[in-house]
């Protein structure tokens, strides 16, 4: 029997996975970059750039492989107990949830709509949950389907909660019809709620056709005549569970949101909408937590607000210092080994740091946290400090940093106090909800630049992130199985090109804004080894320069007839570096139940990415940087579940994103992504032949030796990675490379031979 006076079992564990073996394996292939270094200055002949280059490239490649041994020294995750959370809380604190959508076409409502759904349906008091959707696209279709939704989870939650459903996103919980349950009581439910799913789905298919519904109800008047980027406020209440009392058949508040927009007017992407959503939430319902979520992002796993709440009520019992949970972010449908991976290894390893860095969606935040909070604000008991208690709630101060709005300020005083929310309906606070929508509510305010989501990135997550770090608080990492969110990701090809770039270059203008991670070294309260950590992700964009150069080194030692890599003994440093970096990065792969083929796939499109995507990032940075143009956020397009089945419930981590059938197969358009990836195959392949033919011995030797056996295995190994693009040179339709890149590229291939031949 449990002795009553020993304290109660913790709602969650912290859970080291350190491993001497990792750090020595680390250890050993950084021990090889630096004896590859070592070599090159050893021997180097000044009058030989191909020296230099390649010496400059693994220098690159080498300071990367330190900052990732320094990330992956300590890692450590969550385990959480949800189940004692009743016996621990008597009552459950309130949670905010936000959903942000940009556009009905690239973002089908329907998908919008599952994802609400989700949320709506977790295993958390009803009454203690609101949900609210940002639209950036000011549709009235996703308003009318949400609408439409509202009415369906009505019965939908009930439904999930009677039979403790795992899944909760209809799109995925019908996909896999229940084993032998006819003329049950469940069978009979579960066939009616498919079919009112089914009239569900039907209705917004037919509404996107047609805009009858439109004039039909006085509800959408207020949509007519506005365009996404030129209308005013809208805000409406599309379901208000009034004097709810977290009754298992209560739906929790929806709320519809959309900001006003004029042309013109810079309203910071997703991160406006972000602040957009915490003002109104603030006023309506002024939440202590809040998740946010991408509209694709559904919430796989009843549990996940409990699972958060074990984190943040355990860590306020101790220390309080914990400002979000990120989960990591998992994918249906698509081929994404490599972020699966690089979220366990590389992301255990942040979260045993300082904790994860915010990645967007699938994040709990505390509301004081993002209204510019430190943690040195804080008593132990959370309270404000006196001297805090001085520097923000002056309510003069409190209005130049949150805006005019009286309502706000009111609402930042409770939250920052932590009153407990006095119930009005959510209907009192239109106005003021209106108000805090306005353009030029943010004007000359601190919104975007110490409180809420930052602007100056279009990854105003990291950017966020950092910023919150920077002030002393630490975050947590759980990583449910089944996974807690799943979303969609575009496959590889045009779609994935531009989302890359994008990432790569919003984190450039994070590396080149005033949230550096090389800057204020002593004034911020961001741990250092942290700070390596988002150097490395931050410099993501400026890897594409020694990448590019390094997968052209090869074929140019062999049309130059010069030495790329050591001679006799010191080739076994290359050979073992290559060999020991692939085995690891495999084992990495099959040790979370990934094939072969999907280490070779995400290898392959690392290049790619890197190669295609990442380098067009320094263009956009440059140009940024010169005051030429701004840099842009492209809404990724999202795409239903279609060629898998299954709930995500019966499987382990790795399989979630297990290649599909056409893994490896890219899709290729006009656009200038695919030159640089054409190019370099073309280049290769000319190297190859011209060694075939012995074109080394038209050209005379160059330093080091002349080229060889390890330099014509480097351009075949290039090829091997890029092959993608070797197929897409003999594919027709969306697989092959359009002829005009082909022809540009063939252009550029014969200037570099003809260049460099006897050169
Ligand atoms: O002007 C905008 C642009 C985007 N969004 C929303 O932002 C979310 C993310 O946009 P998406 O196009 O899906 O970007 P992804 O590249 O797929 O998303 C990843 O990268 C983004 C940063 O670039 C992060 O914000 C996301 O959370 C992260 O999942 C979506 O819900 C959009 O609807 C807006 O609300 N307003």
């Amino acid at each position: 029997m449990a002795d009553s006076s020993s304290p109660p079992p913790p709602l969650c564990d912290r859970i080291s996975h350190k491993s001497y073996l990792l750090r020595a394996v680390d250890l050993t292939i950084l021990g090889l970059l630096f004896s590859l270094l070592l070599y090159r200055i050893l021997h180097v002949n000044q009058s030989d750039t191909v020296w230099v280059v390649a010496f400059l490239c693994e220098s690159c490649f080498s300071f990367v492989w330190l900052l990732i041994t320094c990330i992956k020294w300590s890692p450590a995750d969550y385990k959480t107990y949800p189940d004692r959370l009743d016996e621990r809380v008597h009552d459950l604190p309130s949670v905010d949830m936000f959903v942000t959508t940009a556009d009905p076409v690239r973002e089908p409502p329907i998908i919008v709509v599952n994802t609400v759904l989700s949320l709506l349906a977790v295993n958390y008091p009803a009454n203690k949950l609101a949900c609210y959707v940002s639209d950036d696209g000011c549709s009235p279709l996703t308003y009318f389907s949400l609408k439409e939704a509202s009415k369906f989870a009505k019965i939908w939650v009930p439904f999930c909660k009677k039979y403790n459903v795992n899944v909760r996103a209809p799109f995925m919980y019908f996909l896999n019809p229940p084993a032998a349950t006819e003329g049950s009581e469940f069978g009979k439910d579960w066939e009616m709620m498919k079919r009112e799913y089914e009239k569900l789905s039907q209705k917004l298919e037919e509404a996107t056709g047609s805009s009858h519904w439109l004039d039909a109800e006085d509800d959408f008047e207020e949509f007519s005549n506005t365009k996404p980027n030129d209308h005013s406020t809208i805000v409406k209440v599309v379901w208000e569970n009034k004097e709810g009392v977290g009754d298992e058949k209560e739906v929790p508040h929806v709320v519809y949101i959309s900001r006003e927009k004029r042309p013109n007017y810079l309203h910071q992407y997703k991160a406006g909408a972000m602040n957009f959503l915490v003002r109104v939430s603030g006023l309506m319902t002024n939440a202590p937590y809040m998740l946010n979520v991408d509209c694709d992002m559904y919430a796989n796993e009843a549990d996940v607000v409990r699972q958060a709440m074990c984190i943040f009520l355990q860590q306020s019992m101790n220390s309080n210092h914990c400002a979000f949970v990120q989960y990591p972010q998992y994918f249906y449908d698509s081929n994404v080994g490599e972020l699966t991976v690089l979220q366990l290894y590389l992301g255990r390893g942040i979260a045993g740091i300082q904790g994860p860095l915010y990645g967007g969606s699938g994040c709990f935040h505390t509301r004081r946290v993002m209204y510019g909070l430190s943690l040195d604000d804080l008593e132990d008991d959370g309270s404000l400090s006196s001297i805090a208690t001085r520097k923000y709630l002056a309510e003069e101060s409190l209005a130049r940093e949150f805006g005019k709005s009286k309502e706000m300020v009111k609402s930042v005083v409770d939250a920052l106090q932590r009153k407990s929310y006095l119930h009005n309906t959510l209907k009192d606070s239109l106005e003021a909800a209106q108000e805090v929508g306005h353009c030029h509510y943010e004007y000359q305010t601190s919104w975007g630049n110490t409180i809420g989501w930052l602007y100056d990135s279009t990854t105003e997550d990291v950017n966020t992130s950092i910023g919150i770090h920077s002030r002393g608080w630490t975050s947590s990492y759980i990583l449910p199985d089944p996974p807690a969110f799943l979303g969609c990701m575009p496959q590889g090809g045009p779609g994935t090109m531009v989302q890359q770039r994008r990432w790569a270059t919003g984190l450039l203008e994070v590396l080149f804004n005033k949230q550096s991670p090389l800057i204020g070294m002593f004034r911020r309260k961001i741990r250092f080894r942290q700070r390596l950590a988002y150097l490395y992700v931050f410099s993501w964009g400026l890897r594409s320069i020694p990448e590019l150069f390094y997968c052209l080194l090869p074929a140019y030692c062999v049309l130059h007839n010069s030495a790329l890599f050591p001679k006799g003994v010191y080739l076994g440093i290359i050979v073992t570096l290559v060999g020991m970096h692939c085995l690891y990065t495999l084992w990495e792969f099959m040790s979370l139940g990934f094939s072969v083929q999907s280490w070779y796939v995400s290898q392959s499109f690392g290049r790619i990415k890197t190669t295609c995507s990442w380098l067009f990032s320094i263009f956009d940075i440059i140009l940024k940087l010169l005051g030429i143009s701004k840099t842009v956020f492209i809404v990724t397009k999202k795409t239903m579940p279609e060629t898998k089945s299954g709930s995500g419930s019966e499987k382990s981590q790795g399989e979630v994103d297990c290649p599909n059938k056409d893994s490896g197969k890219f899709e290729f358009d006009g656009s200038l992504y695919f030159l640089p990836g054409t190019f370099i195959v073309l280049v290769n392949l000319a190297a190859l032949a011209g060694c075939s033919v012995g074109l080394q011995r038209l050209s005379p030797r160059h330093g080091g030796g002349g080229s060889g056996l390890a330099e014509a295995c480097g351009c075949v190994l290039v090829v091997i990675l890029f092959l993608p693009f070797l197929k897409g040179m003999f594919e027709k339709g969306k697989y092959g490379i359009p002829l005009s890149t082909l022809s540009k590229a063939a252009f550029l291939a014969v200037l570099f031979v003809v260049f460099y031949v006897g050169n």
